[in-house]
């Protein structure tokens, strides 16, 4: 069974439908990521998810529950890191996560707050009050206070948000090396692909593609850009095969064709053009 599955999700905000029929499975061990601008819908399918927020429409299970209906035994199941998580800046690490592990125990058993800390990299901060942790400590702190009830599955929204690249370098390290299922938000291509087995885009209110990287990738491998001036116009053509394409142009336009460029599509060029069509108000 999958640890999540979602059947024709909808969530609409007033009278806005921000998502409108969002079908989702990941399978136990899988690390799945949500790409999509800001706005898209992340926080919102995460928050759906996690039982936070109360769906407009569709089917949801989450380990095996409606997350409407979940009780404490079920989220205990969860880990849950959000983008912005504020508590008291004078707790220390350590202490803060011994609390919260106590809170676990009912339920299964809490990591050590020693492992946790080896485990997240912050094993020299454990007496460090949380207001003197960098950005990037600070967030490692947020996953290991969604880490300590050793959870089955794990949201991480945006989790990198604000990173300069080695941080985000050393935060991607720490993520493969956790052993869970693992569910996470981005509006970065690249962070998707290097941390995600499958990435399903966001975008328009449904999934506007899903695959590994690979599998996205050859799904638009084929295509190229012919890029040309015509007198006061300029062009921009998305064809399969470039040769052709361009064969036609000048036997049709000859020396009317200036400027001529022609570039294989990537996929991040495919999924910015996702992006700017749902920025500009088009369905995906
Ligand atoms: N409580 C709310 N009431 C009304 N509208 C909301 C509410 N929460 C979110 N929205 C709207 O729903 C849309 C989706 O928001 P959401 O935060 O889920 O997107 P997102 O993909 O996570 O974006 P970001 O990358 O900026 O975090 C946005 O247009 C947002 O303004």
């Amino acid at each position: 069974m999958n640890v999540v599955e979602t059947h024709g999700l909808r969530m609409r905000y007033g009278p806005v439908d921000v998502l409108c029929g969002v079908d989702i499975h990941l399978a136990r061990g899988e690390v799945l990521a949500l790409l999509g601008p800001n706005g898209a819908g992340k926080t919102t399918t995460v928050e759906i998810l996690a039982g936070f927020r109360k769906r407009t429409g569709g089917d949801v299970t989450v380990l095996g529950a409606d997350p409407g209906s979940g009780n404490e035994k079920w989220r205990a199941r969860l880990g849950i890191v959000l983008q912005s998580w504020r508590d008291h800046g004078k707790w220390r690490v350590g202490e803060l996560l011994g609390h919260i592990a106590r809170y676990y125990t009912p339920y299964g058993t809490p990591y050590a707050v020693g492992d946790l800390l080896d485990l997240i990299g912050l094993t020299g901060q454990a007496k460090t009050p949380i207001a003197l942790l960098s950005g990037g400590q600070r967030r490692r702190l947020d996953v290991a206070i969604g880490l300590v009830g050793r959870p089955e599955l794990l949201f991480l929204d945006e989790p990198t948000v604000g990173f300069d690249p080695e941080a985000r370098q050393d935060f991607h390290e720490l993520v493969r090396r956790l052993d869970t299922t693992i569910l996470l938000t981005t509006h970065d291509l690249a962070e998707a692909g290097k941390l995600a087995d499958r990435i399903m885009i966001l975008a328009g209110g449904g999934i506007a593609a899903s695959g590994t990287a690979a599998e996205l990738a050859a799904q638009i491998s084929g295509k190229s850009e012919v890029r040309y001036r015509r007198g006061d116009r300029s062009y921009a053509d998305s064809v399969d095969d470039a040769t052709d394409h361009v064969r036609n142009l000048f036997s049709e336009y000859d020396k009317e064709i200036q400027d001529l460029e022609v570039r294989r599509v990537s996929l991040e060029d495919v999924y910015l053009s996702m992006v700017r069509q749902f920025e500009s108000g088009v369905s995906a």
